[in-house]
């Protein structure tokens, strides 16, 4: 496969379900248009090495090809094959490499590169991997899927596991992708549900669930609407593993209180989906309900934060909308889901309010957009020198959408 490529997959809000869906439970997640994962794979300037620039979040690493081949050595080749469960082998054989940056984000970026890097690429060195993204970085829309997704794809191409023409992906590429970035989200927080790669994928609306068998039972939601809502980033800093783990261990402690609480959550997603394929002006006032109710057992697990809960309530005393925490929460993202009769200038002061009062951050963006796709890699050849600046650390999201968003950007994109 030659080079440069150069791909993309967007990130996610999680309307009902999160954290339930890792205990089999159904969830209901879309992916936002506006914000997306660029990757761009270009040839590294010293041929014996494979570097990773991820400017997001300052990591920039040189590994060489004999740290490499080391590796390689000491693990068995069906340590390297496709299967569900992370390889203990393969994942022993990286701590030597991941040692030194754990502790940090550096570490999960690394391990979920690394890991599928070996897997579907080897040894090959001479390969720069450069990483953007118009999302915010571990607060809760699926950054770390969209980066699993976005490398997925591309080592899938670049190790010949998918076709290197340009020709739209086909549904068995987007189950390799999809299976891939979950393996990759596992590098990064241990036990995801698979929603989020699955959206960051397929991109749309899904109504998703785990089945205890490891297989995973998905629908899209094709007449999805476009709920009028703002996401709101407290810009708290979170770890989705931390919360996870958290998650579980009180489950550990408490497992009478929490099975019927988990319950709750997957018939409150089922319901949210079964209203959102059919929304009305009166079933509304219902989901709304069905967003107050998921917060309230969000804060059940132990996963909002004072940070949340000052959304939701600038939100219920200026009687905008209802507000639940989206993803992993601990900090991170709200949605509020906006009353039937919010008028545009309260919905701005409570925007406002947020903004310049608490200095968070809000997003307008619509939902159910395209999943992963790429470039024609002729075409990010010919363009490559307005293409590269924008994966450098001072551009920003508005620079990246301006020239890469799907369908308003400069390229055309192969979904
Ligand atoms: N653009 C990016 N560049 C580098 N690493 C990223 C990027 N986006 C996500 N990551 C990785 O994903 C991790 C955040 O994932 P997570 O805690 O699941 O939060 P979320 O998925 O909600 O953003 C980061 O610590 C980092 O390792
Ligand atoms: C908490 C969870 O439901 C969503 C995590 O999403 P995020 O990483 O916070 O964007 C975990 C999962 O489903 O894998
Ligand atoms: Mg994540």
């Amino acid at each position: 496969m030659s080079l440069p490529l150069l791909t993309s997959a967007p990130g996610k809000v999680i309307i009902f379900g999160e954290h339930s869906a890792v205990f089999n439970e159904p969830a209901v997640a879309a992916s936002v248009s506006a914000l997306r994962t660029y990757l761009l794979v270009s040839a590294a300037q010293d041929p014996k090495v494979v570097e990773l620039d991820f400017p997001d979040i300052k990591f920039d690493k040189q590994w060489s090809g004999e740290a490499l081949a080391t590796i390689a050595a000491g693990v068995q080749p069906e340590a390297v094959t496709d299967s569900r469960e992370l390889n203990a082998d393969l994942s022993n054989a990286l701590e030597s490499l991941l040692q030194p940056l754990s502790g940090s984000l550096h570490y999960q970026a690394a391990y979920c590169f690394l890991y599928m890097y070996f897997s579907l690429c080897g040894t090959r060195t001479g390969v720069k991997f450069t990483v953007k993204s118009s999302l915010p970085i571990g607060a809760g829309l699926g950054s770390s899927a969209s980066l699993a997704v976005c490398l997925a794809l591309a080592l899938g191409k670049l190790g010949g596991h998918l076709k290197h023409g340009t020709e739209s992906l086909t549904k068995e590429e987007l189950a390799f992708v999809n299976k891939w970035s979950f393996i990759g989200e596992k590098c990064i927080h241990g036990t995801p549900s698979g929603i989020d790669n699955m959206v960051a994928t397929y991109g749309s609306a899904v109504l998703f669930q785990r089945l205890p068998s490891g297989e995973t039972k998905s629908e899209q939601i094709l007449s999805f609407p476009q709920i009028p809502m703002v996401l709101t980033n407290t810009r708290i800093p979170r770890s989705t593993k931390v919360l996870v783990a958290g998650v579980k261990d009180l489950i550990v402690r408490q497992p009478e209180v929490m099975k019927p609480i988990l319950e709750s959550m997957g018939v409150v997603a089922s319901s949210g989906a079964q209203i959102l394929s059919q929304l009305t002006d009166a079933n509304y006032e219902s989901l709304c309900e069905l967003v107050r109710v998921n917060h309230g057992l969000l804060v059940a697990l132990g996963v909002s934060h004072p940070g949340l809960e000052l959304i939701k309530s600038v939100g219920d005393s200026m009687n905008i909308g209802h507000t639940k925490l989206t993803g992993a929460g601990g900090g991170g993202c709200a949605l509020t889901l906006l009353s039937r009769g919010a008028r545009p200038e309260e919905v701005e002061k409570f925007k406002r309010t947020l903004e310049s009062e608490h200095n968070y951050k809000t997003y307008t963006t619509g939902l159910g957009g395209p999943g992963c796709g790429y470039i024609a890699p002729e075409l990010v050849q010919q363009n490559f020198s307005s293409i590269e600046p924008l994966f450098r650390k001072d551009s920003t999201a508005s620079d990246l959408n301006k020239v890469l968003l799907p369908s308003s950007g400069s390229f055309q994109w192969i979904h």
